[in-house]
């Protein structure tokens, strides 16, 4: 089996009695796009400082590439370039002097992608870092990262200065890294970001990582949004089984249903449904089956993924 990108062991980060990471397992495939979620505080720059060895763990280990993160920080670096996310740099220093020193440091460039990159993210490298926004620094730091080709992006909340054009830059970007073999780590807070890009998700709730997978194997947490429309008043399907709520409205019957859908076709069977559809819950639905409405910043560019099934009977 190939060398995993990121490996983690049992990895763990205390601050005095308080618990900043518990225990964490993790493994990132050479080639693979892991999103890693949670709320303000969870443990996610935590956990990154652990894995460039900005920080010593309490307890456990992890590697890049099977390098060691804290014994063999040089090697371990050889293989990834990081974006912080929150862009500290040199104010004197044009875009471009920064793009080239960072070249230096990453001690790799590619030129022509370099380029491309600047046009993709409209950057003007004329200008000096002090004039830059938010957004604009963020998008030297993505640029200064994505050209090194490194084997692995380490990304914490890389896009959150950055307005929707210059997401898509960044989504275009990432799925590039992908397809050229690189591996990410993307720490975010924009479902709908984690959710196109990334083939499996981690959740971390206070330090603990509740759940890890694909968002397929992920989708069984949260419940199926049914919505069916009859030619008459609705029959009672509060009490068929998987059915979690009704909320009827004239001809409508708003369902959730958790687990097989069976019990509720077969219910259905001989009514006259007129149109019936069904909804996957989003990553954001998932979400919200871990922490509370209030935790979690609402994204409004959420993808709805309707499937839109006709009249069943
Ligand atoms: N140097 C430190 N000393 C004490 N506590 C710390 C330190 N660094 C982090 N913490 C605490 O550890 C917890 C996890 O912080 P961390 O920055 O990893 O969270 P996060 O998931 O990245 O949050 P955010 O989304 O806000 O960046 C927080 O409660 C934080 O206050």
């Amino acid at each position: 089996m190939a060398t995993p990108a990121i490996r983690a062991v049992g990895l763990g980060k205390r601050y005095g009695k308080f618990h900043a990471l518990r225990d964490l397992d993790l493994e990132v495939a050479p080639g693979e796009v892991v999103g890693y979620l949670g709320p303000n505080g969870a443990g996610k720059t935590t956990t990154i400082r652990l894995l460039l060895g900005f920080a010593h763990p309490t307890s456990g280990r992890a590697e890049i590439f099977g390098h060691d993160c804290q014994r063999r920080k040089t090697q371990a670096h050889r293989h990834l370039a990081y974006v912080p996310g929150e862009a500290n740099l040199w104010p004197e220093l044009t875009g471009a002097e920064t793009l080239y020193l960072l070249g230096r440091v990453q001690g790799r460039v590619d030129a022509a992608y370099r380029g491309e990159l600047v046009e993709r993210f409209s950057l003007d490298p004329s200008k000096k870092v002090r004039a830059y926004s938010k957004g604009n620094r963020q998008k030297v730091l993505l640029i200064a990262a994505l050209m090194s080709r490194p084997d692995l992006l380490v990304l914490d909340e890389p896009t959150s200065g950055l307005d929707p054009l210059m997401e898509q830059a960044f989504r275009l970007s990432v799925a590039e890294a992908r397809d050229a073999g690189q591996s990410v780590f993307l720490s975010s807070h924009i479902l709908s970001e984690v959710e196109a890009l990334c083939d499996r998700v981690g959740i971390l709730r206070e330090g603990r990582l509740v759940e890890m997978g694909t968002l397929r194997q992920m989708r069984h947490l949260a419940e199926l949004a049914v919505e069916l429309t009859f030619d008459r008043p609705p029959p009672d399907l509060a009490r068929v089984p998987g059915v979690t709520r009704v909320v009827v409205d004239g001809h409508r019957a708003l369902l959730g249903v958790r687990g097989p859908i069976q019990p509720l076709l077969d219910a259905l069977s001989g009514t006259n449904v007129q149109e019936f559809l069904s909804r996957e819950p989003s990553l954001e639905e998932l979400f919200l089956a871990h922490y509370g409405p209030d935790e979690v910043e609402r994204d409004e560019g959420s993808p709805e993924q309707l499937t839109r099934q006709r009249a069943l009977a």
